[in-house]
């Protein structure tokens, strides 16, 4: 297990929070919720059948038969009205787990959501876009991928943040420097290391020509203007990001290129394949699709996930939990 598994978890067992997993008709998510309760790292609240479900001392709730079906229902119409949703329509989101896990966390009755192994990320990721909201001071919500390789020589021990994954499809140069910042933050809140940001392109700095490269030395330089203590540059080639000798002849002023610990891709293409492609071919554990930026935990899972991911990714939701209440 990786070292920064380890740490969350211990982290997490030793301030227990409550974490609501919808997905109760998925088998990963049950023999994942049955290892949280033997290890002790969350208390557990699970969506769905309770005649169907059965972790010992984890609470199954049915939306639809909930006693806080009406109160989330209200909520819900008063939170959405300016967009013109009805209470009848409230009624039927709240039949929704994934709309009613959201409520739960909205309401202070949950403290985080975990979900996403059966459903997309869209759909995972909407209820909490439009109940939770962004985080104050904070206007863009993104989504990271914890990375943990058995590549030492890279990032810390190994373990590396790799951003946008999962929500923003083609961030302007200006989203491109808050998904930065928030990845350093991020960052920070895991690990011990500094951060240090390559804004990857298929370029190093001006090597090539094109509009992303040219996308992501804006961001580089909104970046700098908006946070300019952070250690970021771009546009990098990722060898040159990663890879010390590359790094000395492609970019060998930069304090970044050839130790990023923080791969900030230039769209969710790239992201996406990205980091599929490091746990796929290099058997990295990849832990996320995390949210930055949203005002309350939740977290979303690929549709190929593990059950020790679905773990993994409660502990990591019970710490920001336990950030968040400070
Ligand atoms: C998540 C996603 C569905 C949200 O966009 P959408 O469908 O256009 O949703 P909506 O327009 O209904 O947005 C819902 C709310 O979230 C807000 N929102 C959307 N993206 C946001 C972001 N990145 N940060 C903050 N708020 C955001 C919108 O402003 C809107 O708020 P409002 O309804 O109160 O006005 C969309 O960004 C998406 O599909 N992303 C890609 C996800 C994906 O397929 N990933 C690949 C696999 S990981
Ligand atoms: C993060 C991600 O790619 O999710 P999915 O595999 O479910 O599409």
């Amino acid at each position: 297990m990786s070292d920064f598994l380890n740490r969350m978890k211990s982290a997490a067992k030793a301030d227990k929070k409550t974490i609501v997993l919808p997905e109760g008709e998925d088998p990963r998510t049950i023999e994942a919720a049955k290892k949280v309760m033997e290890e002790g790292i969350a208390n557990l609240i699970i969506l769905g059948d309770p005649a169907q479900i059965d972790v010992e001392d984890v609470q199954v709730i049915d939306p639809k038969a909930s006693d806080k079906h009406e109160e989330y229902a209200q909520k819900f119409a008063e939170l959405r009205a300016k967009k013109g949703v009805t209470i009848e329509q409230a009624r039927q989101q709240m039949d929704d787990a994934t709309y009613f896990g959201t409520m739960m966390v909205k309401m202070g009755d949950a403290d985080g959501l975990v979900s996403g192994a059966c459903h997309s990320t869209a759909n995972t990721l909407r209820p909490a876009l439009q109940i939770l909201k962004t985080a104050p001071g904070t206007k863009l919500v993104s989504a990271f991928f914890i990375m943990c390789t058995d590549k030492s020589e890279f990032g810390e021990d190994g373990t590396l943040l790799f951003a946008d994954c999962g929500l923003n499809i083609d961030p302007t140069a200006d989203e491109l420097s808050e998904i930065a910042i928030a990845s350093a933050a991020s960052w920070k809140s895991f690990m011990h290391d500094e951060p240090k940001i390559a804004m990857l392109s298929f370029s190093t700095m001006g090597s090539a020509k094109g509009e992303v490269p040219e996308k992501v030395q804006q961001a580089k330089e909104l970046l700098s203007e908006k946070a300019p203590e952070l250690a970021a540059d771009g546009d990098l080639q990722l060898d040159a990001a990663l890879v010390p000798t590359v790094a000395k002849l492609k970019a060998p002023e930069s304090k970044v290129a050839g130790s990023a610990n923080i791969l900030l891709f230039p769209d969710l293409e790239a992201g996406n394949i990205g980091y599929k492609l490091v746990q796929r071919f290099a058997g990295a554990d990849a832990y996320g699709p995390l949210l930055q930026g949203i005002a309350k935990p939740v977290n979303d899972l690929s549709r190929g996930c593990s059950a020790d991911d679905i773990v993994g990714v409660v502990a990591i939701t019970s710490v920001q939990a336990q950030q968040m209440a400070k």
